[in-house]
This record gives C-alpha cells, sequence and structure tokens, in this order.
C-alpha cells in the first residue's frame, strides 16, 4: 500500500456567528494515501470546502482544531508563512471557479511563470518558459505558446480550467485538492479535465482529495470515497465497496439520485430536504435523523459512531440497520398481495 501523506484526526472548523462558534467541520478524521484519489461528496453545505480549506490553510477567521498531520508536520500549528511555502509547492489546489482564481490583468503564461517563480526564485526565465509550456501542453492546450500570452477572458471555460490546473501542479505537487473543479464545465469538457485528473494521479503520483456533489464522477475518478452530511464523515469506504454495499440512508439517497441509461431510477428512493444551516445543525444524536422521521428513534445511537462494518468501510450511527425508503416498503406489500 502506498505511504500515507495526510492524515488528520478529529478536525474541528468552527465559524463564530454573532456571539459563538459553529462547527462546519465536526471530528473529521481520515488519511490520504500518495498515488489515490480520496472523493469527498455531500450536498451543498455539509463542510466539503471548509475541510479543504482548512487543508490549504486558507481560513482566516476559522477556528480549527485537531491535526491535520502532512507528512509528520501538525499544519493546524503551522504559521501563515509555512502555510504560504507549501501551498503551491508541496500543495496544490484546484479551485471551481477557474476565472476568480485568475488574474484578469496577466496574461496565462506569466501567471503560471509566477507560481513556479515563487517556489524556485533561483530558476533562470528561459527554463521557466520552458517549464510553462510543458505544463500547457501537459493540460492539453492546443497551441501552448499563443495561449502563453492570452488573457484569461480570451479562453473558454474549460481551457482557463486546464490554466488553474496547469498553475496547481507547476511545482508537481503531492497533494492536490480539487474543489468540485468540472462544476462550471459542460459535459464534454468536464470529461476530459476529469481524464486529466487521472493522467495526473498517474504522472505526479500526488493524493488527490477530489471535492464534489457528483457520484457519477466519484465512480469515475475515486480509489475511496468519503461521505459527508452536516459537518461529519457517515460513511467511508474504497469505490468499490461504496457502490455496490452503500449502507448510510444519505449514501443510498444520494446514490439512488444518479441517472443510469439502463435503470430507471425512481425519484421516490431519494430522500428529500436539504443540510441545515450552521446554526442549525443539530448536535446531538443523529444529525440525519430529522430527514428520515419514518425510522423509530430507538434506530438511532444516542452518539452516532462510526463503525466498521467490513474492512476499511465505516458507517456513522445504527440506524442504517433498520432504514428502509417508505416507498419501498409499499411496493414490497403491492408487489407481495398481487
Ligand atoms: N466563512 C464562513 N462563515 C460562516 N459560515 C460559513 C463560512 N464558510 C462556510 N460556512 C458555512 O459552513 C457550512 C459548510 O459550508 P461549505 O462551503 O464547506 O459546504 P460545501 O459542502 O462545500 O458546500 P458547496 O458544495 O455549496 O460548496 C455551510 O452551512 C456554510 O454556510
Amino acid at each position: 500500500m502506498n505511504e500515507v501523506l495526510l492524515n488528520i484526526k478529529n478536525l474541528k472548523t468552527s465559524f463564530r456567528i454573532k456571539d459563538a462558534h459553529y462547527a462546519a467541520v465536526d471530528d473529521v478524521s481520515l488519511t490520504v494515501r500518495k498515488n489515490e484519489v480520496l472523493a469527498i461528496v455531500g450536498e451543498s453545505g455539509s463542510g466539503k470546502s471548509a475541510f479543504a480549506f482548512s487543508i490549504m490553510g486558507l481560513h482566516t477567521r476559522a477556528k480549527i482544531e485537531g491535526e491535520i498531520n502532512y507528512k509528520g508536520n501538525n499544519l493546524v500549528a503551522a504559521n501563515p508563512n509555512q502555510m504560504k511555502k507549501l501551498r503551491g509547492s508541496e500543495m496544490g489546489m484546484i479551485f471551481q471557479d477557474a476565472l476568480s482564481a485568475l488574474n484578469p490583468l496577466m496574461v496565462v503564461g506569466a501567471q503560471i511563470d509566477e507560481a513556479i517563480f515563487l517556489h524556485n526564485p533561483k530558476s533562470s526565465k528561459s527554463l521557466r518558459k520552458k517549464q510553462v509550456i510543458n505544463l500547457l501542453n501537459q493540460v492539453g492546450i492546443p497551441r501552448p505558446e499563443k495561449t502563453f500570452y492570452q488573457y484569461p477572458h480570451e479562453l473558454s471555460g474549460g481551457m482557463r480550467q486546464r490554466i488553474v490546473i496547469a498553475m496547481a501542479i507547476s511545482n508537481q505537487p503531492e497533494l492536490l485538492i480539487a474543489d468540485e473543479p468540472t462544476t462550471a464545465l459542460d459535459v464534454t469538457i468536464q470529461s476530459q479535465i476529469l481524464d486529466l485528473i487521472k493522467e495526473l494521479k498517474e504522472t505526479i503520483h500526488a493524493g488527490i482529495i477530489l471535492i464534489t456533489h457528483d457520484l457519477g464522477v466519484v465512480a469515475e475518478m475515486a480509489d475511496r470515497v468519503a461521505v459527508m452530511y452536516a459537518g461529519q464523515i457517515v460513511e467511508i469506504a474504497d469505490i468499490y465497496s461504496l457502490m455496490e454495499n452503500p449502507q448510510h440512508p444519505y449514501t443510498r439517497s444520494l446514490l439512488n439520485s444518479i441517472p443510469t441509461l439502463s435503470e430507471v431510477k425512481s425519484d421516490l428512493h431519494v430522500i428529500q430536504g436539504v443540510v441545515p444551516s450552521l446554526q442549525n445543525l443539530p448536535r446531538t444524536g443523529c444529525r440525519f435523523a430529522s430527514r428520515i422521521p419514518w425510522i423509530e428513534e430507538s434506530a438511532h445511537e444516542a452518539s452516532p459512531e462510526l463503525h466498521e462494518i467490513s474492512t476499511g468501510h465505516f458507517v456513522r450511527c445504527t440506524c442504517y440497520k433498520d432504514f428502509y425508503f417508505p416507498e419501498q416498503a409499499e411496493e414490497e406489500l403491492t408487489y407481495a398481495t398481487n
């Protein structure tokens, strides 16, 4: 098995709202190995970005507790300068919105050049130019020499996202975080960008955290998957176990929402509702209980833990054992009486 790159223990990221702190990431523990893609999935508001920003040291006002051990150093204790050095060199991030991640007043080649220069100030200009052209080639830019001198607004959304990826990998990061890297793109471009990220895993052997709300993307990309709900991991497993044997009601609902060509999926088997706002998150008991009110209260644990149901496959709370979709019970009843 590949070496552990990131070992996160009991991470808690809280934001101050009025007079109190509220945890958007609440007691998350996980590892990321070299050469693996760990996908983090969950609906909007489940805490995925807050988690990613905590690792990269990008929160300015949040209170961060727990440990983020990266190659043996706890990043929670690192100062802003140390984090700045790590970002863009050993750790790269691909943001959702390429346009706001790029400087509109600078040609894209110069922006990638700057990323390289920042971490290799002794490298010569001509060598850096060659590196930029190589990177542009690597991310599939058709005419790198021309694109070097173009401004972000002159490029399409897909091309801009490739530039952001080129910047993120310019110093061969060991850890790459991609936060919804394809959300803003159309389907064809989306699959090209995903292929590119897959290729990066092969070529730079980075550990990759891929954040998405799209389980279709996960199925295509991930080695392991962590499902987040209301700031907590509710299920974590390797991709096969998660897809073949999802257990947590939330994971089962998310999977049912993926349309497939071979199967007509029932809308009825998708749990309705949204993640509560930060101030309204239930902090005791099963956080998902209010979305599955038809499940007996006694099925939930008072303080839900992650249970290992098979090697490396963990599920939070005992409610998964008694869970059913209400219409499923009705369908089964109809079938039995016909
Ligand atoms: N700076 C902040 N101050 C206060 N609350 C915040 C802040 N950033 C995020 N939150 C809240 O924390 C919770 C988690 O947000 P986060 O952006 O991490 O979710 P997400 O799963 O990444 O969602 P999305 O897919 O929409 O990006 C949300 O309730 C959000 O409103």
